[in-house]
């Protein structure tokens, strides 16, 4: 059976903290603050660049009227930044080849800025294989709100959600699809607490765990 997959892009196909990193502290340094680690700017990411934003203002107490600059020149930097293909995790290529193959229609679903994402799809060599992006500012809401993966999924009935964190089984939840959690991304919980959803470390394994989990949809 052909489905509708729609992937999470930081965390689950990409681990872009270092690209993400690396924009919040140009940004901050011009302001002689900061730097911040990349594990506490990871612990950021997931519910898109406003709430990351007000999250770094919050760690480094900078004035509250600096947080709408911030994020504009974040935007800017975050707009331009390179991707390195070395950034997608392992396999991620080939298991969307092959879902692809299979005759699945393949797409995106992150909270990353829109144009952010078409950047890091394009740096990847991953853009001709999703059928729709949808960014964190391509709608009104964000995850966990599910518009965007029913904006992602165009009305397909039988499709599946593939992301690494907790906002997106929140979202997958919301919008009534199942969910496969990555392991290896920016889960913030323990994977014991998400142990109803089932899960995969390693994108070999995805398109026949897809394969298996088709036929119950
Ligand atoms: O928070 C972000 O900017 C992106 O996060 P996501 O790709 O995991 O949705």
């Amino acid at each position: 059976m052909s489905l509708t997959i729609a992937f999470d892009l930081d965390g689950t196909l990409i681990d872009s903290v270092p690209q993400i990193a690396d924009c919040v502290n140009t940004a901050l340094a011009t302001r002689g603050a900061g730097p911040l680690t990349q594990r506490t700017v990871q612990g950021f990411v997931g519910k898109g660049l406003p709430a990351l934003v007000r999250q770094v203002a919050r760690e480094l107490r900078l004035p509250e009227a600096d947080t709408d600059p911030l994020h504009g020149e974040i935007l800017a930097l975050y707009t331009r930044v390179e991707t390195p293909a070395s950034a997608l995790y392992p396999g991620v290529r080939a298991a969307l080849a092959v879902l692809r193959d299979e005759g699945h229609s393949l797409a995106i679903c992150t909270n990353k800025p829109h144009a952010a994402t078409l950047k890091c799809l394009a740096d990847t060599g991953l853009t001709l294989l999703f059928d729709r992006v949808i960014g964190g500012d391509s709608l009104p809401t964000r995850k966990p709100d599910p518009a965007m993966l029913h904006a992602a999924l165009d009305g397909s009935g039988t499709a599946l959600y593939v992301g690494d964190s907790e906002t997106d089984a929140e979202t997958a939840e919301a919008a009534g699809i199942p969910f496969l959690l990555f392991t290896e991304g920016y889960r913030k919980s323990a994977v014991e607490d998400l142990s109803h959803t089932a899960s995969f470390s390693s994108f070999a394994d995805l398109p026949n765990l897809i394969a298996t989990r088709s036929s119950s949809l």
